[in-house]
């Protein structure tokens, strides 16, 4: 059994010895027997959460009334939910109004896809209702049950039906996919921020083409924010990213606004409701690759991006463009800078406004900025002494023509 299941038994063995039942259930189950890397190991039981609460030293409540409780071990912390039925989601896990139950089964019959309505016992016995193990070998997704009560109940999961397929590289069975187009307008429903979650996770995958193309032809891809035309870029950049592997949210962002040609690109992403950090990162990107504007790097640019930026717009231009990553050239380039900021300059405002003995102001910024201009240019070499001949220079220049 994975180490992370092996870490969270005692939890188990706490419950079932108060005479509740209780298994691992969901995602875990489902990469472990795919032997893919497990993530949080979820807990199902028919303990309900006051009965949690009171059994464990240190809980913390995240949804009593959705039955989630998290139960913090020494090592780690689980969600742990009571067996539920009858959910409709609206927030990103949760679901609105649900109906405690005592039944394993009936909580696996109300989960998305058979794949995922799998439970496993301490012992790592797998209880499989829905042919899930099946699926999984067939790497097929299909629903449990009836799929447009599985997406009236959540429309996200018409989303994640193209996230596992892209993840798992695995394909939807017809049914599901017909479920889809006919369910996609409920899409419509569901906040921006899930279906982002969803979105970025499947740009993540390896079989991204094919679930972009699900998305095309179910009609989801009408309800994502400002994509609806875009398919054929879209799934141009699909197939770079799955030979490569561009997984940080402002690089993958990058690569879909310059390959999608979006022109307001902070109002695109703002539909998108990114974090603002994340906004500002993918901004600047582009600014630098603009910059570049297909032709090579030099020292100015180098300097203007900045080493972190410089190596990371060359990564994602390498993707894009299917050239060779510059990386040795950029990094010589920026270990040859003479100054790699204007804080490096040998003198600074204070010593300007020393030696011109006038009041502090714009005049100041703009000598900085000539003389940054200078430094990288190699015609003024950054040392106090020949920097401040220069400044001397010009300030006898000045009062000449005055
Ligand atoms: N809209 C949803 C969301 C989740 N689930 C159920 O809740 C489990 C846990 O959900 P989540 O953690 O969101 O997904 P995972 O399947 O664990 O996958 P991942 O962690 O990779 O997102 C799923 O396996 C599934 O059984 C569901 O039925 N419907």
């Amino acid at each position: 059994m994975n180490a992370a299941f092996m870490r969270a038994i005692p939890v188990l063995k706490v419950l079932k010895q108060e005479g509740h039942e209780a298994y691992f259930v969901g995602g875990s189950v489902r990469d472990s027997l795919l032997k893919r890397e497990v993530g949080d190991v979820d807990i199902a039981t028919s303990a309900t959460p006051e009965q949690i609460i009171n059994m464990f030293p240190k809980t913390v409540d995240i949804g009593k009334e959705h039955g989630t409780i998290i139960v913090v071990t020494e090592e780690e912390s689980y969600e742990v939910t009571t067996f539920r039925s009858e959910s409709t989601y609206s927030d990103n896990r949760r679901p609105d109004s649900v109906t405690f139950i005592k039944s394993l089964k009936e909580d696996l019959r109300r989960r998305d896809f058979t794949i995922n309505a799998m439970a496993m016992t301490e012992t790592g016995s797998i209880i499989d209702y829905f042919q899930g193990k099946e699926h999984l070998k067939q790497k097929k997704i299909h629903t449990v049950g009836n799929a447009d009560e599985r997406f009236s109940e959540d429309a996200l999961r018409m989303l994640r039906a193209a996230r596992f397929s892209s993840q798992l590289k695995f394909t939807i069975s017809l049914k599901t996919v017909e479920a889809m187009k006919a369910n996609a307008k409920r899409l419509a429903a569901i906040s921006v921020e899930r279906k982002t979650v969803e979105f970025e996770k499947l740009l993540k995958g390896v079989n991204i083409v094919y679930a972009l193309n699900i998305l095309y032809e179910t009609n989801l891809l009408s309800y994502l924010p400002r994509v609806s035309g875009k398919v054929m870029q879209l799934t141009q950049i699909g197939e770079k990213l799955e030979q490569t592997s561009l997984n940080e949210r402002s690089e993958l962002w990058t690569a879909v606004v310059k390959s999608c040609g979006i022109e307001n690109i902070e109002l695109f992403l703002q539909e998108w409701k990114l974090p603002k950090k994340v906004i500002h990162s993918v901004m600047k990107n582009v600014r630098i690759w603009n910059i570049l504007n297909n032709s090579s790097w030099d020292t100015f640019k180098v300097y203007e991006a900045g080493i972190t930026t410089a190596l990371e717009v060359e990564r994602i231009r390498s993707v894009i463009e299917g050239t060779q990553p510059q990386y040795e050239i950029v990094k010589s380039l920026y270990e040859q800078l003479p100054i790699r900021s204007k804080q490096d300059l040998a003198i600074n405002g204070t010593d300007l406004i020393h030696m011109y003995g006038k009041k502090p102001g714009k005049w100041v910024s703009d000598i900085l900025n000539k003389l940054e201009e200078k430094v990288l240019e190699g015609t003024i070499i950054n040392t106090p002494s020949t920097i401040k001949e220069w400044v001397l220079q010009c300030k006898m220049k000045q009062e000449k023509n005055y």
